[in-house]
């Protein structure tokens, strides 16, 4: 795995963030927002449509300036105002859209706008070689690299994706909705890069609106909601009918209910199991 060779040590603070504003006319999008993800940690952001999720990312990714708040990273008030500045500083973003070039191969696509140099020639032997390596650090499953991003299945494009955000050696990758359009199988095979991202010393951010897959890669869980933030977890601490409650602002929905009548019924012993229609 390509992290860098000063990567901080495990559980170290990479990045941080305090007090961020950010409005859109005469909408606030985000209101005194804080968050930080360790080395070697997977932090799941969720909330509701509009919670603000993409705006932090746009923030932390330099896609938009904050009107009011900090950034650190690795330890060091920062600016990020610019993709660019966002990339040389080690913060790495998936977007949704996962902007690949399909009629490219898989090492143009890798390499895109990054390439290497072998004098004045493009250095394709060295780039195939990287990207092998690359791919073959996330355990990833691409047939070969000299394919067509076309003919690559929607998990082998989003580990595409998210091998080409480690080019750069970053210490933060921002995963946007990684697994929003797979299914079962690649919602798995994207799972384990995650882990295998963490394992790395990479920290991690995710956001995701699926409480199964947050569950099972998370660390932590920070939960957005009209902007600000509502509430955060360790992942072992937070059931689903908890997180359901923190995103939506109420506890009286269909989850909790649910919860409340099994453990009414597990209260009530044997003879309490016949009612439940839903069960
Ligand atoms: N460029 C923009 N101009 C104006 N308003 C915006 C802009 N981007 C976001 N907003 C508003 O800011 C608020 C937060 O939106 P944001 O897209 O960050 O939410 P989200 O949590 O990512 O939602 P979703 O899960 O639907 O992507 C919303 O009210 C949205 O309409």
């Amino acid at each position: 795995m390509t992290t860098s060779a000063t990567a901080p040590a495990r559980g170290k603070i990479v990045l941080s963030l305090a007090g961020v504003n950010k409005r859109f006319g005469a909408v606030q999008a985000l209101s005194d927002v804080h968050m930080e993800v360790a080395a070697g940690e997977v932090v799941a952001l969720v909330g509701d449509n509009g919670a603000g999720k993409s705006t932090l990312v746009k923030v932390i990714s330099g896609v938009y300036q904050p009107d009011d708040g900090e950034i650190f990273y690795d330890g060091k008030k920062v600016t990020v105002n610019g993709p660019s500045a966002a990339q040389d500083l080690g913060v790495a973003t998936v977007f949704q859209d996962l902007a690949l070039c399909d009629n490219l191969d898989v090492v143009a696509n890798l390499f895109l706008g990054q390439e290497r140099l072998l004098g004045p020639i493009i250095d394709e032997a060295g780039m195939e070689k990287e990207a092998w390596r690359l791919l073959r650090s996330l355990s990833a499953k691409i047939p070969s690299v000299r394919i067509p991003i076309a003919s690559l299945s929607g998990g082998q494009r989003q580990t595409v994706a998210i091998a080409r955000s480690l080019v750069g050696a970053p210490k933060v990758v921002m995963l946007d909705e990684p697994t929003a359009a797979l299914g079962v199988a690649q919602t798995a095979e994207v799972l384990n890069l995650i882990e295998r991202l963490r394992e790395s010393g990479l920290g991690v951010i995710l956001i995701s609106h699926n409480m199964a897959d947050v569950q099972a890669v998370a660390d932590r869980i920070v939960v957005m909601r009209l902007g600000r933030n509502a509430a955060e977890f360790r992942v072992e601490e937070a059931t689903t009918q908890q997180l359901v409650a923190a995103i939506t602002g109420a506890s009286d929905n269909v989850v909790a209910a649910r919860t409340a009548r099994s453990e009414a019924r597990s209260a009530e012993g044997p003879a309490g199991t016949e009612g439940d229609p839903d069960e």
